[in-house]
Formats: structure tokens, sequence, C-alpha cells
């Protein structure tokens, strides 16, 4: 399978790719998602990959494939992003526990070939999260560079009542919707 490039700085996305197999290179897409103003939490994560995007192309060519995203935690209608801080992700995760919690990921693949734009959801019904467990995580500072400070393969997993979507578009990468448009 020919290399591509990964426009994102983020781990989590590294590894989705390391275990579906996916060759890649990583660089950063280099746009400040905090200077967009949009409530809507799809038109948010689109606009934001999209900016990444046209971010990397003003750097890179397309000689290799390049591969963005962007990914938002909402519950309540709120667009819940990555913690500022320790009290910040108390908030956010407070705001989760127990409740029905949408992640939204948008990824944007292009090659000279063709472009594939992705939006999808997956949605959580979260049992209340268990205060000491909750202050264990908070204390840990896994939260840290997660969209709602959420971790759906670690600290959120036992708590997942009811799942409805793939769990890597909660992780930041719907990796198997993008898998049949790889080149071999
Ligand atoms: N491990 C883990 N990471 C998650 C989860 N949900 C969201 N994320 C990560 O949270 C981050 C969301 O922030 P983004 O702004 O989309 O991406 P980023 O990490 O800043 O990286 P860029 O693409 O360079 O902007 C991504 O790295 C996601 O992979 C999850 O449940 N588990």
């Amino acid at each position: 399978m020919q290399t591509i490039v990964l426009g994102s700085s983020s781990i989590t996305r590294a590894e989705l790719l390391t275990k579906f197999g996916v060759p890649f290179i990583q660089r950063d897409p280099g746009f400040d998602e905090e200077s967009l103003r949009i409530a809507d939490p799809a038109h948010f994560v689109y606009h934001a990959t999209k900016g990444k995007m046209q971010s990397y192309l003003e750097t890179y060519d397309l000689e290799m494939p390049v591969l963005c995203a962007d990914t938002v935690v909402t519950a309540n209608g709120q667009i819940l992003r990555k913690a500022k801080d320790k009290a910040d992700a108390k908030r956010i995760l407070e705001a989760q526990s127990g409740n029905t919690v949408s992640i939204l990921s948008c990824m944007i693949y292009k090659s000279k070939t063709i472009e594939l734009i992705d939006l999808s959801t997956t949605d959580y019904l979260f049992l209340p999260f268990e205060p000491k467990a909750l202050h264990d995580y908070l204390e840990s500072d896994e939260w840290k560079g997660k969209a709602g400070a959420c971790m759906v393969e670690g600290f959120c997993k036992s708590y997942i009542k009811e799942v409805v979507g793939l769990e890597s578009t909660a992780m930041g990468l719907s990796v198997e919707k993008l898998l049949p448009f790889l080149p071999l």
C-alpha cells in the first residue's frame, strides 16, 4: 500500500492508521481551529478539517496523498473540545457523565485523483462516571489533547451503556471508511 501523509499531529490518529496497517508519515497541518467561530458541531468539524487541508496544501504538494481530520464531542447541544486545564476537563467530563454524547469526526483525504470527505458520528449513552475513578482520571493527565477529555477506549469504556457507530470515529479517524479509497 502506498505511503500517505497524515496531516495531523494527533498521536491517536497515528495509532489508528498503524492499527489498520496504513503506511504513513506525519506532518502537522499548521491550522489554528481557535480562529473558527462556528457553533454547529458538524459545521465546526468540517470547516476545521477543510482549514487544516488548505493550510497543509499551502506548504506541501500532492506528490503524496494527504489525510486531515477534526473531532469534537457534543453533549446537551454544546461543543466539548480539548480541555484547557484540569478544572475544564472536570466540567467537560461531568457534562458527559450519565448522558448521551455524540462524537463527530470529519476527515478529508486528497490525492492527485480523488478527494474523499467523510463526516461520521458515534453516539454513546454513558452511565454516570464513578467519582473516585473520575478523580483518578483527572489526576492522570491522560485527558490532555483529547476532544471532550474523552477516551472511549480508556476511561469512558466501562461506562458505555449503548453505542451506535465506529469506535475509530469516536477516537478521531473513521479509518474503516477510508481503506477502500487508499492506493494499493
Ligand atoms: N485516545 C483518544 N483520543 C481521542 C478520543 N476522542 C478524541 N481523541 C483525540 O482528540 C483529538 C481531537 O483534537 P483535534 O483538534 O481533532 O486534533 P489534534 O489532536 O489537535 O491534531 P491536529 O489534527 O493536528 O489538529 C484528536 O487527536 C483525537 O484523536 C478518544 O476517545 N480516545
